[in-house]
């Protein structure tokens, strides 16, 4: 989920609830808080707490919230942690601290605080090329072993790595694909589902693409993702991927601001290319009935 701004730029709770709202009715079964779509490395704990409470607000009880209480201080993050449990929400998840090239052992405690100080369940959010830290197999193992770690959302491009993580974990541990260009592929290779940032202009069609790959209709899933990959080229060819995500979603009356510096604006000038965008994901939601 991304977040929502005022025209100025600050959290605008009515707006974000608004947003809520919309995914309530697409099809989706929960929606992941304050992650990368969701910009919570740019905001403020305060502020990243008005957007869960605003969400939780809306749709508590509807879908399942997954809040990203990762943060660069362990001590941050364990707050956000338990300001997630007290709110009501599902489960919690987090990347590794930024910025200082941490050894496993700091990633792993780093986790484990925040594990420790709740009793919502957890799930791993491994982005390896935007932080920079691989999860090996090993702290995979010991992470999973605990019970309260349910779960890995896998946003790096290896489908074999996601298999082998899938298998370690073990049948009840959840394994979400992150790249949504491969979510098929991530689905074949033994993703339960999954978590993406393109998701959020688009629910519908990857609902569609997961009910395809649960009933074993291939052709049409790949033909789906194809599709929707030309879409997802034409999204990352904007200044920014959620401005252009946020500005798509304007065209449909749901306002959410722009994204914030140091993600780059999507001005004016774009509006003609994204009507004919927005235009194309419709069509192709229509198309598929959803
Ligand atoms: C690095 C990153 O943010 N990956 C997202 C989550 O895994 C994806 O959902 C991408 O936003 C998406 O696949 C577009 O490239
Ligand atoms: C993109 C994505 O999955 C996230 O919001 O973290």
């Amino acid at each position: 989920m991304y977040s929502a701004y005022d025209d100025s730029g600050n959290v605008d709770s009515e707006r974000v609830k608004q947003l809520a709202r919309y995914y309530a009715g697409t099809g989706v079964k929960g929606l992941y808080v304050g992650g990368s779509s969701g910009e919570g490395m740019l905001q403020t704990a305060e502020e990243r707490m008005q957007v869960l409470h605003a969400v939780m607000e809306e749709v508590k009880g509807e879908l399942k919230i997954l809040v990203h209480v990762g943060a660069n201080s362990t001590r941050e993050s364990v707050e956000l942690a338990k300001h997630a449990e007290l709110s009501g929400a599902d489960a919690i998840s987090a990347v590794p601290s930024i910025y200082y090239r941490l050894s496993e052992k700091a990633v792993e405690t780093h986790w484990q605080k925040m594990i420790d100080a709740v009793s919502l369940p957890f799930i791993i959010y491994n982005t390896p090329q935007t932080t920079g830290f691989h999860l090996s197999m090993p702290l995979l193992e010991r992470m999973a072993k605990q019970d309260q770690v349910i779960g890995v959302k896998m946003s790096g491009e290896s489908t074999f790595e996601l298999q082998q993580f899938k298998e370690a974990g073990g049948d009840d541990f959840l394994v979400f694909n992150g790249p949504d260009e491969q979510f098929l592929g991530g689905r074949a290779m033994g993703a339960d589902g999954g978590i993406g940032g393109t998701y959020g202009v688009m629910p519908e069609l990857f609902c569609v693409l997961d009910r395809f790959f649960s009933e074993n209709k291939l052709d049409e899933a790949k033909a789906l993702q194809f599709r929707i990959n030309r879409i997802i080229k034409k999204l990352l060819g904007y200044p920014s991927l959620y401005g252009a995500c946020k500005s798509i979603l304007s065209l449909r009356g749901i306002e959410t601001g722009q994204p914030r510096l140091p993600l780059l604006p999507v001005g004016e000038e774009f509006r003609a290319s994204l009507l004919e965008l927005n235009r194309e994901i419709q069509d192709l939601t229509a198309e598929m009935g959803a």
